[in-house]
């Protein structure tokens, strides 16, 4: 370890700490050296540095106050070849800013007011789904959520899991996670001369051009569609319509804005699935939490009308709820990887250009030093303080949006995704009862709230539970709900299979 660096686990020559370095879940590990060698430390991986902070002050200082320096990410080929380096989740480079400017004009909080009705009318659909086969929640909740992201971004919607674009999705986004794992490929990035071994020799090279293709088809098939589309006058509204409005003004090519909607649809389809799924987690495993969200929920709402977002400036139980489920589980537990275009100093630590850095959310998050009990469940945790703290501690360098990142990378979708989150949070709370899935002889099943998927963005793996409507009456107005959202999505339904239209049809007849 070079002079200077903050302090980490011992090193072994040549390796440094590669031999310890985690394969999965490595924010768990993290979190236990941070504990050991404070909230700045460093790791060496092979000649590479890299530095994992799990202190909101510095988190504050370095990512955000000195984001200039911090904004890069880690060199990263496999990305570059896939998508000819138009990936937003790639270096700081003049196309970067392109496409990130485009991102934000677009995606600005009074923007992402605009999308509201398809995302309520999809949330209606999610209750039907759920009221229908309970037990596919997991599934719907996929559905739902890149149904939305496609609707916003393209003006198309996908009425069923098994629609031709989520499942295109679907599958190319696994083997996409799949190639960008580390340890999959071939340590390039570390020795880039393996960049020029030939493909036939290199598997990982074939299935960067077997991805690449995929993507191509469901990205540009995505944006071709829509462009025909407005071409015969039936615009929607929809976000890659302005860009293709704006194209001169924003400087985005073809190129860029074919990849531009494709990481988006990344981006927003599924973190936002997993927040959900691990909301109705929690709501399993700590009922009392439930209890007392579902009676804000009747006190503001009651039983004869659905919830609106304007509900939720009176609903600080519920409000504080959704903070604890980012808190309890966040999607991005360690963000996603930035890396130092500067040298830096911090409180007499070196921290080197071109070294990696890790924000350990999950271990500012899960630290008893700022919370109490911080292993469970507690929202009212966020009605004693604004960022949660405990009795004492003042919070100031933490801030709400923390879950979704830090600095110029911070996400551009979170207030389109803060949005969905609200409305299926309170839609969730009116509608039903979450209970754990019980044994044959009838006895509660112990939920296990740890039981989560590996990769850089998490979500619980499939699990069961048991959700019940909470009266009848409830039950018809999310049907009545379900069926007078089909104006709004008739906008969004085009270009569908023979089998996604007569789905559309049997579920629009009322039950
Ligand atoms: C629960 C929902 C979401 C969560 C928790 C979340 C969280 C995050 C986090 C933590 C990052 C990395 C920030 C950093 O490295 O500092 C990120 C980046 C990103 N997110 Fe989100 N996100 C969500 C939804 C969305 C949605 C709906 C979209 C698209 C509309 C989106 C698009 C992106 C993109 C494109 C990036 C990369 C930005 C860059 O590298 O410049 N995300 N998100």
């Amino acid at each position: 370890r070079e002079p200077g660096l903050p302090p980490g686990p011992p090193t072994l020559p040549l390796l440094g700490n590669l031999h310890i370095f985690p394969k999965e879940f490595a924010h768990y590990k993290f979190t236990e050296w941070a504990r050991t060698y404070g909230g700045i430390y460093s790791l060496k991986v092979g000649p590479g540095t890299a530095i994992v902070l799990t202190d909101a002050a510095a988190v504050k200082e370095l990512m955000d106050k000195r984001s200039g320096s911090t904004a890069d990410r880690p060199p990263m080929h496999i990305v570059d070849v896939v998508t000819g380096g138009f990936h937003m989740v790639s270096r700081y480079s003049e196309s970067w800013r392109t496409l990130r400017r485009t991102a934000h004009t677009i995606l600005t909080p009074q923007a992402a007011m605009k999308h509201v009705p398809i995302q309520a009318a999809e949330a209606s659909q999610l209750l039907h789904d759920i009221l229908c086969r309970p037990e596919g929640f997991y599934t719907h909740i996929r559905r739902f959520s890149s149904s939305v992201i496609l609707s916003v971004l393209y003006g198309k919607r996908a009425p069923r899991y098994e629609t031709r674009e989520t499942t295109a999705f679907f599958e190319v986004q696994h083997d996409w996670e799949e190639l960008m794992e580390p340890g999959s490929t071939p340590p390039i990035d570390l020795i880039p001369i393996l960049k020029y071994i030939p493909e036939r020799w290199a598997k990982w090279k074939q299935d960067c051009t077997k991805v690449r293709k995929m993507q191509r088809r469901l990205y540009f098939g995505l944006l071709d569609e829509m462009k025909e589309r407005v071409g015969r006058g039936e615009e929607n509204g929809c976000f890659m319509e302005e860009i293709l409005m704006r194209e001169v003004e924003l400087g985005v090519n073809r190129e860029m804005a074919g990849y531009l909607g494709g990481v988006l649809i990344e981006g927003g389809s599924d973190t936002t699935s997993s927040y959900l799924q691990s909301l109705i987690m929690a709501l399993v495993a700590y009922p009392d939490a439930q209890r007392k969200a579902q009676e804000e929920m009747d006190r503001v709402v009651g039983s004869h009308r659905m919830p609106t977002l304007d509900d939720l400036e009176e609903m600080p139980y519920i409000r504080a709820m959704i903070m604890e489920t980012h808190r309890f589980r966040p999607v991005a537990p360690m963000l996603i990887p930035h890396c130092a275009l500067n040298d830096e100093e911090y409180n007499g630590f070196i921290i080197p250009h071109g070294c990696t850095i890790f924000v350990n959310i999950w271990g500012i998050f899960h630290d008893p030093e700022l919370y109490d009990d911080p292993e469970n469940f507690i929202p009212e945790r966020y009605l004693l303080s604004e960022n949660g703290t405990k009795p004492g501690i003042s919070g100031s360098d933490l801030r709400p949006n923390l879950p979704f990142g830090a600095g110029r990378r911070i996400c551009p979708g979170m207030h389109l995704a803060q949005n969905t989150i609200n409305i299926n949070a309170m839609n969730f709370v009116w509608a039903f009862n979450f209970t754990a899935d019980t044994d044959a002889q009838g006895n509660p099943i112990l939920l296990n709230t740890f039981d989560y998927q590996k990769g850089l963005l998490t979500g619980p793996r499939p699990f069961k539970c048991k959700i019940t409507p909470r009266s009848v009456e409830k039950a018809e107005i999310i049907e009545h709900e379900f069926l007078e959202a089909a104006d709004t999505f008739s906008k969004f339904e085009f270009g569908l299979s023979g089998e996604d239209k007569e789905f559309v049809m049997r579920s629009r007849v009322r039950r």
